[in-house]
């Protein structure tokens, strides 16, 4: 398999000349928008994303805007070089890495900015750009999606993720962008934020990849001891459970629930949320019946907060 080394960009301007130059060459251009730490899942979204452009912008770049100050900004995994070289082996290859130093950083004052020094593996305590400011006050909100699930239990989460997918739209200017479904929520967000503020973007979900043994990949995974891993497995198994159980008749939501909160505590993760919502508009659902519903599921395990979901079309 040819070895094929991406362009990597990390200032905006320069990101934006690429694209524009691209664009007026006729070319379409896909947008696959990461934290790095790649895996399977990721790789993933970029094949799919060469089905429907035909240059591909990766992008790396942990947003601090989207983590509250008690949140795992500090330690989110990263490995930059890693990255690149899983990039290079894919089929294909991609096209451009953008790996902003800052997205946040508008060339101004930073003594009087502030917030805009995110140190993470320095150990520096970092946190959304609220307190700091960061010369940055603009914020999107996609006001009815982001209330439930996660945007409970983090609560500047989704502002923080509407706005930086905004950005790099507006950085990148691609033509399609892929998200992934297992941040179901993320997804259906980013979509409602396109349509509502007319973004010329298309937006895909690509399909969950899970491990093996049924966990969904994700790049948190890497802070699970073999014992948390083990034990998280009952996430997926539950849903899957939940997922035959209604197929086979038992259509009550309330005690899909109960059975999957009840598998996953006797493991011993602590449940954040599980919620059977209606596909697009993310509402309870108390019976289903014909359309399609997700059962979405974010649980501790230890440290580490893992979010997994189903869908069930019956
Ligand atoms: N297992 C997966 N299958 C499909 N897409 C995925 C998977 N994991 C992540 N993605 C997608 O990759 C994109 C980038 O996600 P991100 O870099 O946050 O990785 P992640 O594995 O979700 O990390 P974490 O959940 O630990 O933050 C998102 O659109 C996300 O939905
Ligand atoms: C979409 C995203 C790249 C925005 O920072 C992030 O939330 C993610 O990786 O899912
Ligand atoms: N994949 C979502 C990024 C986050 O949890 O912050």
């Amino acid at each position: 398999m040819a070895i094929r080394d991406p362009e990597i960009i990390r200032d905006k301007q320069q990101m934006r000349n690429w694209s524009r130059s691209m664009r007026s060459q006729g070319k379409t251009i896909g947008l696959v928008p990461t934290m790095g730490y790649l895996h399977q899942g990721h790789l993933s979204l970029i094949a799919e994303a060469r089905k429907h452009a035909q240059l591909i912008v990766v992008s790396i770049y942990v947003n601090p805007g989207q983590f509250s100050a008690t949140e795992d900004l500090s330690t989110y995994p990263s490995d930059f070089h890693g990255d690149i070289e899983k990039l290079k082996s894919i089929n294909g290859g991609v096209d451009v890495v953008f790996n902003p130093k800052d997205l946040y950083d508008y060339g101004g004052d930073r003594e009087r900015s502030g917030g805009n020094e995110v140190e993470r593996e320095g150990g520096v305590v970092v946190s959304c750009l609220e307190d700091g400011g960061g010369g940055h006050e603009t914020w999107i909100r996609v006001e009815r999606l982001e209330k439930g699930m996660c945007g409970r239990s983090r609560p500047v989460f989704f502002r923080g993720v509407a706005t930086v997918v905004a950005k790099l739209f507006n950085v990148v200017e691609p033509d399609v962008a892929v998200f992934g479904k297992k941040d179901y929520q993320q997804w259906r967000i980013v979509q409602r934020m396109v349509r509502d503020l007319d973004f010329g973007v298309k937006v895909i979900g690509a399909e969950m990849i899970r491990d093996e043994d049924g966990l969904a990949m994700s790049s948190r995974n890497v802070h699970l001891s073999p014992q948390e891993r083990g034990q998280a497995l009952s996430i997926s198994r539950s849903l899957f459970e939940a997922k035959s159980a209604a197929k086979g008749g038992k259509t009550a939501c309330s005690e899909l629930r109960r059975s999957v909160i009840e598998s996953i505590e006797a493991a011993g993760g602590k449940i954040d949320y599980v919620e059977i919502v209606d596909q697009e508009s993310l509402e309870a659902v108390e019976e289903i019946k014909g359309g399609g519903v997700v059962v979405c599921v974010a649980a501790w395990f230890g440290k580490v907060r893992l979010i997994d979901n189903m869908e069930i079309h019956l």
